[in-house]
């Protein structure tokens, strides 16, 4: 089944998310992202691999397992297969200038960089919307963190400089990511340093990763209303 679409915004997604597919060729190993964008992106591998094209996939998150699994898409695991050959993902802010990302507004960040940092080659999907001139201008930095003792770790991350929320689900719940902890949404403002910061939360106690992905992206794809452009790390 395929999704209709009556938002602008979701039909760049879509678009964006299909140029990446294409990148997708037989016997690869494939990192799945998640969030809208990345839905898109298992569709239309769902269509292919319909078609008959053959390649195996490790998902970021169980939302994105369960979506490939109902394609039939092969998964796999890190056990058989550590190196990926191409990792294919959305953000919510790109940095220009630098390709470097925030991401887990979904809440799949921890997974998400896992994949990334095993992969050769990093893809990010995009709508025009997501592209900043300096990140944290938009949106809070995800912070997954151990749910032990995360009163003492939010007032570390307030230490930094962040005003920090705790993550609540739909129905006012805490939120809780795919591996059992929690997300502290650490609202910075405009970051003027984000390796410096990186490793500032890095070295936060109760920090189990963040949402800053650094010097990690090879491409992004970026859909405009105008067409896609493609955006290569210098
Ligand atoms: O990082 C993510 C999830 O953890 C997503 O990639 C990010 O939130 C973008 O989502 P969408 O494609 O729905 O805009």
């Amino acid at each position: 089944m395929s999704t209709h679409i009556t938002d602008p915004r979701a039909e760049l997604k879509r678009k964006a998310a299909i140029e990446a597919a294409d990148m997708v060729k037989e016997g690869m190993v494939v990192g799945l992202g998640s969030g809208s964008t990345s839905a898109f992106m298992i569709e239309e591998l769902g269509r292919r691999w319909a078609e008959g094209l053959r390649f195996c996939a490790i998902p970021t998150s169980e939302r994105s397992a369960e979506q490939a699994r109902s394609h039939g898409i092969r998964l796999v695991t890190f056990a058989t297969h550590p190196q990926i050959d191409i990792d294919i993902d959305g953000a919510d802010e790109v940095e220009r200038g630098t390709l470097n990302l925030i991401k887990g507004l979904g809440g799949a960040l921890f997974r998400e960089k896992i994949v990334a940092a095993a992969s050769r080659r990093f893809v990010v999907v995009v709508d025009d919307s997501k592209l900043v001139d300096r990140l944290g201008v938009a949106v809070p930095v995800p912070v997954e963190v151990a749910n032990f003792g995360w009163n003492s770790t939010a007032r570390q991350l307030e230490a930094l400089g962040a005003k920090v929320t705790q993550r609540l689900d739909r129905s006012g719940n805490v939120f809780v990511t795919d591996g059992g902890n929690m997300i502290l949404d650490c609202h910075f403002g405009e970051i003027a340093d984000s390796d410096t910061l990186q490793n500032q939360l890095d070295r936060v106690v109760g920090v189990i990763e963040t949402g800053l992905f650094i010097g990690r992206t090879s491409e992004v794809i970026v859909a405009t209303a105008d067409g896609l452009q493609r955006l290569h790390a210098a």
